[in-house]
């Protein structure tokens, strides 16, 4: 696998997803897991950040310790179901920055459309965490990530938890620069544009619009 894309085979993370692969699991218990697998990717896809060195007392003495180096985050979930990863990456880094972009799959010709873009105005300063869980023909993010380089963030990567292969070929080609952090690359996608076996519809699940 190229070297730009990363699978996150943490055993907690795969048992989870088992359970949100499953077709008996119910909205509140899908969003309940893409939350919690949002937060260990998240772990560590921020594996690298920058620590500097400062120091505080404890109860018992001074003490030289690390903190994050100033580097400023920001999340840029994808509508609708990018969101469902928003509260899982706030609780591991809480001063971060959220902005939406909304695009939706036209069912016909499965071209993402956008209908929203909402980015932090210090964009610029921030390395960006694009959010969604499903990459499948790669389109959604492919476009996504075009939006947000337009505003000159200092970094982007993409954190999905399932990805298509056909996805993955595409979203590399077309941002060769975006580091790709998944749970799962799946077999193929369906004559629907659907991840097999994949989840079914991540937008659908999580607000229990099926
Ligand atoms: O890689 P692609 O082929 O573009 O497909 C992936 C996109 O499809 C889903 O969104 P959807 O269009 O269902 O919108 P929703 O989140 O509002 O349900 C998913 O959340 C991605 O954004
Ligand atoms: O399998 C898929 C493909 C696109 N979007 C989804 O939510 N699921
Ligand atoms: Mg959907």
């Amino acid at each position: 696998m190229n070297k730009q894309v990363f699978i996150m085979d943490h055993p907690l993370i795969q048992h989870k997803l088992t359970f949100l692969r499953d077709k008996n699991t119910g909205s509140k218990e899908f969003r309940e897991l893409v939350g919690e697998i949002a937060m260990l990717m998240c772990y560590e896809a921020t594996r690298d950040l920058p620590l500097e060195e400062t120091t505080i007392e404890t109860p018992i003495s001074k003490t030289k310790t690390k903190v994050i180096a100033g580097r400023k985050l920001a999340f840029v979930p994808i509508l609708r179901a990018g969101l469902g990863m928003v509260d899982g990456v706030l609780r591991m880094v809480p001063a971060a920055k959220v902005g939406h972009i909304g695009l939706y799959r036209d069912h016909e010709t499965l071209q993402p459309v956008e209908y929203y873009s909402k980015l932090p105005l210090d964009i610029n300063e921030r390395e960006v965490i694009v959010l969604d869980p499903m990459l499948a023909t790669g389109g959604s993010g492919i476009d996504a990530v075009t939006i947000i380089k337009r505003s000159n963030p200092k970094s982007i990567r993409f954190m999905c938890i399932i990805a298509a292969p056909e996805g993955v070929k595409a979203f590399t080609a077309a941002h060769p620069d975006v580091e790709l952090y998944c749970a799962a690359v799946d077999d193929h996608l369906n004559e629907n544009g659907y991840i097999v076996p994949g989840l079914g519809d991540a937008g659908d699940r999580i607000f229990g619009t099926l």
